[in-house]
């Protein structure tokens, strides 16, 4: 028959890999099983590929860096691009995979299936997570159906995609939700099940290239609440951030003094981005803020931490508010 897919096992770290002393206690230390420990949990998975791992880095993604996500994504596209690689598995800790799998959709240049997995329960505990995420990761990234797809998430028997996919429980394994527009199908008992497609820009087409990056532009995050005072934005201007991701409330509004510390972030140069602190929703052009007044971009349905990403490889290509509003409404 047809020669089994070869996949890549990239691992990183995270509870997947986690140890607990007792197997009913939800003490533990992530990141602390190889790369083989974890593939020797799921024999069955031989069935479905030629498998391989590699140990990238070993952390909680907690400790996840800019850095570190420049190194994955080198090494995923070197990689991929390599006849012998049929698609990767990238094991990652949950409280930041988001964050890496969006930044890897951006950058990683190839139609091979992709799929980033975690767990929620470390690898002692009773009806650990992490074996069965892990053959429904390496049952996706074997599925031609993953090809062209974009980086995805495989968690809890669903496929979510880098673009829409974020942790919504801090302890619950059906954590990984899109809350926008949904799960795009399952992957169960060695089945994918496809039901939708993303047309955002991304990994082949995308214009955004890491070879030629050793850092990025440092982006920083600031949350909006009631009483907000522009404390947090005077002090990400004085530290020299070349861009604000504003996480404002509701359709990413802010109070009067927020707006004024905003306005003078941006005659310094720094560029702003509004997205909502809401969890869901979209944050648009034509709601109260007057965002070609001052040149602020609005992230529409990007939550935070990922329209930081975004602008963190948009900067290195412009500065200009309405090109970076144009790659906001592309990728
Ligand atoms: N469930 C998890 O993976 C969380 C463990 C750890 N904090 C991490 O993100 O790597």
């Amino acid at each position: 028959g047809t020669a089994q897919p070869a996949i890549k096992v990239l691992a990183t770290g995270g509870t997947i890999a986690g140890t607990g002393e007792s197997a009913g206690s939800g003490a533990y230390t992530s990141a602390r099983l190889p790369i083989d420990a974890l593939l020797d949990a799921v024999p069955e998975a031989k069935k479905l590929a030629r498998l391989s791992g590699e140990q990238v880095v070993q952390l909680g993604s907690q400790a996840m860096t800019p850095e570190v996500w420049l190194k994955i994504a080198r090494r995923a596209n070197e990689l991929l691009a390599s006849p012998e690689v049929d698609g990767l598995v990238i094991t990652h800790g949950t409280d930041t995979l988001e964050e890496t799998a969006y930044f890897l959709n951006l950058t990683l240049r190839s139609d091979k299936p992709v799929v980033l997995v975690g767990a929620m329960r470390p690898s002692t505990a009773i009806s650990a997570d992490g074996p069965a995420n892990l053959y429904e990761a390496i049952t996706l990234a074997a599925s031609p159906q993953a090809a062209g797809k974009g980086v995805l998430v495989a968690m809890n028997d669903q496929v979510l995609d880098a673009r829409g996919v974020t942790k919504t429980s801090t302890t619950s394994v059906a954590t990984f939700r899109s809350p926008n527009e949904g799960p795009l199908g399952s992957v169960a008992n060695g089945k994918v099940e496809l039901m939708r497609t993303v047309l955002r820009t991304h990994t082949r087409t995308s214009t955004f290239d890491v070879a030629k990056l050793d850092s990025l532009p440092r982006v920083e995050i600031v949350y909006g609440y009631a009483g907000d005072n522009s404390a947090q934005i005077d002090a990400a201007v004085k530290s020299g951030a070349a861009g604000i991701v504003f996480a404002g409330v509701g359709n990413g509004n802010f109070n009067p003094a927020v707006e004024k510390a905003l306005a003078e972030a941006r005659q310094k140069g720094v560029a702003v981005v509004r997205s909502s602190r809401a969890g869901s929703g979209r944050v648009t052009l034509d709601g109260e803020v007057d965002d070609a007044k001052y040149g602020f971009v609005v992230a529409d349905d990007l939550n935070p931490q990922k329209a930081r990403v975004l602008l963190m490889l948009a900067l290195t290509q412009t500065q200009d508010p309405q090109a970076l509003q144009k790659l906001f409404f592309t990728y």
